[in-house]
């Protein structure tokens, strides 16, 4: 496999038009999903989209896909522009949408194979070596027989992320490739594609509202909110950016007495019998506040952690309103 094409986006702008209320009757409006947005993917990296419901992520994905036309800016995927040279670039790239399919709901998972193939034009060699590959690596030869209708969402996925690369693309972009995915489907579906980059070397976007999807996979993190990029970091620097707080959680067998705390410790929850407290370790050194908790009468037990990482993301979009 080639090295993929480096991925530049410059200024990128669309807007919608709409009827207001969404009647034939209303008044055409405008709505700009994307208000310039700018970034480079180099060949093999794994970057994360994310943003709230509406901030432009599935546009920019249709975009680099070839699907959706922008309003202006330049998209520049090698020497190609998706949407203007369109046959060229899908050889290029394997697209999936977790929520819509690209296999055919009536044809079983092979023949929906063979078609794709043949729509490529992959060589019949090519397309069995591939088609061998894949549905080893996805675990697949039970179901290569059965209609696509008949699959558990997990299968599924399993069946287009395959279908996605029979034609070995050298760029993958996946919107929400883990919606709906019970955790075994979660962590097979992860670890196929951290295996992909690790081996084949293949440029990989994605989108995403699970936070796991992101931890295990993206070196990188796009943060888009209405439109704009907001961040685009490592994903180690938005956490420490971000946020630098520790969690301190502590049970006990009779309710928690009533503490004065340091300065810098806030008492985040109190139940009859728990105790929840986020502190800044460099104001209070965990060592300290673990020692005061742990004179406390009726300990049971108690744990430090970090906030959830979506804990960490929707503080992110709280600081950058609209
Ligand atoms: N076909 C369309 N026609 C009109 N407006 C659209 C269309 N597609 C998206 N929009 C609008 O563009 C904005 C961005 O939508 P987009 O689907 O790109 O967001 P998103 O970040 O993918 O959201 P989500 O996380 O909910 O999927 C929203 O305000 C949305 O209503």
């Amino acid at each position: 496999m080639s090295i993929p094409p480096r991925i530049v986006v410059e200024n990128l702008k669309k807007s919608y038009r709409i009827r207001e209320g969404g009647s034939w009757r209303g008044r055409m409006k405008m709505i700009t999903a994307l208000e310039g947005i700018s970034f480079t993917l180099e060949p093999g990296e794994i970057a994360g989209f994310i943003g709230p419901n509406g901030a432009g992520k599935s546009t920019a994905i249709k975009i680099l896909a070839g699907i959706l036309r922008p309003s202006s800016g330049i998209v520049r995927v090698g020497d190609l522009v998706p949407w203007k040279h369109r046959i060229a670039h899908v050889a290029r790239i394997g697209v999936v949408f977790g929520q819509r399919s690209q296999l055919w709901w009536d044809l079983s998972v092979a023949e929906g194979f063979a078609l794709l193939g043949d729509i490529y034009r992959v060589p019949p060699q090519r397309f069995a070596q591939n088609q061998t590959r894949l549905v080893e690596a996805l675990n697949l030869e039970a179901i290569l027989g059965q209609s696509v209708r008949q699959l558990s969402l997990g299968q599924r996925m399993r069946a287009e992320i395959a279908a996605a690369l029979l034609h070995e693309p050298e760029i993958l972009i996946l919107d929400e490739p883990t919606i709906g995915l019970d955790a075994p489907s979660k962590l097979a579906v992860r670890a196929f594609i951290r295996d992909l980059r690790h081996h084949r070397g293949t440029t990989v976007l994605l989108t995403t509202h699970d936070m796991h999807d992101i931890e295990a996979l993206a070196e990188r993190v796009i943060v888009i909110g209405h439109g704009r990029i907001l961040t685009d970091s490592p994903f180690e620097t938005l956490r420490a950016t971000t946020l630098s707080e520790r969690i301190l959680e502590a049970d006990f067998v009779t309710p928690p007495p009533l503490c004065a705390w340091p300065y810098g410790v806030i008492e985040t929850e109190r139940t009859p019998r728990n105790l929840t407290l986020t502190f800044d370790p460099k104001r209070v050194p965990a060592p300290v506040l673990v020692e005061q908790v742990s004179a406390l009468p009726g300990l049971d037990d108690l744990r430090i952690g970090r906030p959830a990482i979506e804990e960490i993301i929707s503080r992110f979009y709280d600081s950058h309103p609209a």
